[in-house]
């Protein structure tokens, strides 16, 4: 019997804002509308959605806000005549890491219909946690080397949980919160992340943490699918009663809650499916599948991969696959983005684009041997790497290049470092491989021609505005058609493809995978020096 039309609802609780996406059963955008919390919400005097303290290492968001956000939104909708009725399911993402502390009893006032009041009203007193720690936070370095001197060092850790321990870690914030606030964290029934916290503010009860969103926290067995004890032992006391027990990205967790129903006219059927990471959650908006790469080449560099057998390891992030059960994905962050691309079209290419194309254009594929790494500020990955590094094809280190040997030199350093960390991770590029490119870069064709050279497969772009927003309405269909059976990939089949702009040059593979060699070992090198 053909599916009553209707339409999937996808909200992302990211830093700056609440944002909502809805897409009809063709899977075309139909509405959206989002929540500024600096202009919108302005009695909570943030800045870019968060507070900085005076110690510049916490950072905090007042969890409210984003209660009253939401309510401020759905009111938007409203006024705005959106048919809540058709809404089959909803979905959504939250920034990841950060985390919200309910007070007990809570639940009770949660899940209570009665009321006519907005959420914002309902819930003012039910956060032991006022002010909720978020991934800007960088206050728990103790808290970290603790966690990974109690399993056995930084390595262990990533192999259980995904990651080393990382401050912005949603287990090591627990240990700060457990240390700092002991008599709050004791008046804590339930600890949600935010992707959590928002399902709950739709389902009317407590939400499950989802294993793609929870394999951020250092605390998930990303193996097993389940809270390893013994991180949450060296974090926190009673932590396992208060997160509850994990579940797939995919699940149902039941229906809207009668509070919306009433306020809104969301219809009673409408099913609640797990919230996950916003970048989880991109990856579903672009689509990713197994063998894919996407990379995002904005002011900091992302890479998003899509890996059946992972290896962790001390740098990137390995996180359970939002939308296949038995697979995972993995994100490496990259500072030195477009900071650096454009800090060397202006001293190489007079601040022209133009002219740092032509520059790639007449240098050759591998640049003669040069090669070079550039980190203008201290890279992520690898961690703590800093300086410009420039070699020449004896891999003699070189105190500089002419300015096109520059530009080629940036270019292939930097895709040739994503490469490798990403084969490190145990990304495959496998005969259907595609690289989706987004970001303020991937408008260049010229150094997109580079990034297919340096991986050997073709580079597709793809517009990915609000792309958490689009992939958790995916996932929202995806969500009631899973228990059927239904992929993912299958569910959301109609939605547009993306765009090829290039292919590999003929010979370019024979190039680069020996260079590819040379790179690590005069990475590694580099990294050495930087730890003496
Ligand atoms: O910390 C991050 C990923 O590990 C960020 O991308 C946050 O998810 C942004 F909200």
């Amino acid at each position: 019997m053909a599916s009553v039309s209707g339409s999937y609802l996808g909200f992302d609780f990211s830093t700056q804002q609440v944002k909502v996406v809805a897409i009809d059963e063709d899977l075309q955008v139909i509405y959206q509308n989002s929540i500024q919390f600096d202009t919108d919400l302005p009695m909570y005097r943030t800045q870019g959605g968060v507070h900085i303290h005076n110690d510049n290492l916490t950072v905090t968001a007042p969890v409210l806000m984003w209660v009253q956000a939401l309510d401020i939104l759905l009111e938007k909708m409203k006024t705005s005549g959106f048919d809540f009725a058709s809404v089959k399911a909803l979905s959504g993402s939250g920034q990841q890491h950060g985390s919200v502390y309910w007070k007990k009893g809570a639940r009770e006032i949660l899940q209570s219909t009665s009321c006519n009041k907005s959420l914002h009203d309902l819930l003012k007193n039910c956060f032991s946690v006022t002010d909720s720690p978020v991934w800007m936070d960088s206050s728990t370095s103790l808290e970290c080397k603790h966690l990974e001197q109690s399993v056995g060092g930084a390595l262990n850790l990533a192999y259980i949980t995904g990651s080393r321990a990382y401050e912005r870690f949603t287990g090591n914030q627990i240990a700060k919160i457990f240390k700092m606030k002991t008599e709050e964290y004791n008046q804590t029934e339930r600890i949600s992340l935010v992707s959590s916290f928002a399902a709950s503010l739709f389902l009317g009860d407590y939400a499950a943490v989802d294993y793609s969103d929870g394999s951020g926290m250092n605390l998930l067995d990303i193996h097993k699918r389940e809270w390893s004890k013994q991180c949450l032992e060296v974090c926190a006391p009673e932590l396992e009663e208060k997160l509850g027990t994990p579940v797939s990205s995919m699940s149902v967790l039941g229906s809207v809650s009668s509070h919306l129903v009433r306020h809104y006219g969301f219809s009673l059927a409408c099913k609640v499916i797990a919230f996950t990471g916003d970048n989880p959650g991109s990856l579903a908006g672009m689509r990713l599948k197994e063998g894919d790469i996407a990379v995002s080449l904005g002011t900091s560099d992302t890479v998003f991969l899509w890996i059946q057998n992972p290896n962790p390891t001390v740098e990137g992030h390995i996180f359970c696959n939002p939308v296949d059960i038995k697979d995972y994905m993995a994100l490496i962050c990259y500072k030195n983005g477009s900071i650096t691309r454009e800090r060397i079209r202006n001293e190489c290419a007079a601040g022209s684009w133009e002219e740092f194309s032509s520059a790639l254009k007449s240098t050759p594929i591998g640049n003669n041997g040069n090669l070079g790494i550039f980190c203008d500020v201290m890279e992520i990955t690898p961690s703590g790497m800093l300086g410009v590094h420039r070699f020449n094809e004896d891999s003699i280190k070189v105190p500089h290049f002419s300015k096109p040997i520059e530009i080629r030199a940036l270019i292939e350093g930097q895709f040739l470092a994503r490469r490798l960390h990403a084969e490190k991770l145990g990304y495959k590029i496998i005969h259907g491989t595609r690289i989706l490119a987004t970001g303020g870069a991937s408008s260049n064709k010229d150094i997109l021609q580079v990034l297919a050279d340096v991986f050997n497969a073709p580079v597709f772009t793809i517009d990915t505005t609000n792309s958490s927003c689009l992939g958790c309405a995916y996932r929202a269909k995806h969500g009631i058609l899973s228990e059927m059976g239904v992929t993912f990939a299958e569910a959301v089949k109609m939605a547009p493809e993306p765009t090829q702009v290039v292919t590999p040059t003929p010979g370019a593979e024979q190039v680069y995978r020996p260079l590819l060699a040379r790179y690590a070992q005069l990475e590694e090198k580099v990294f050495l020096e930087s730890k003496q």
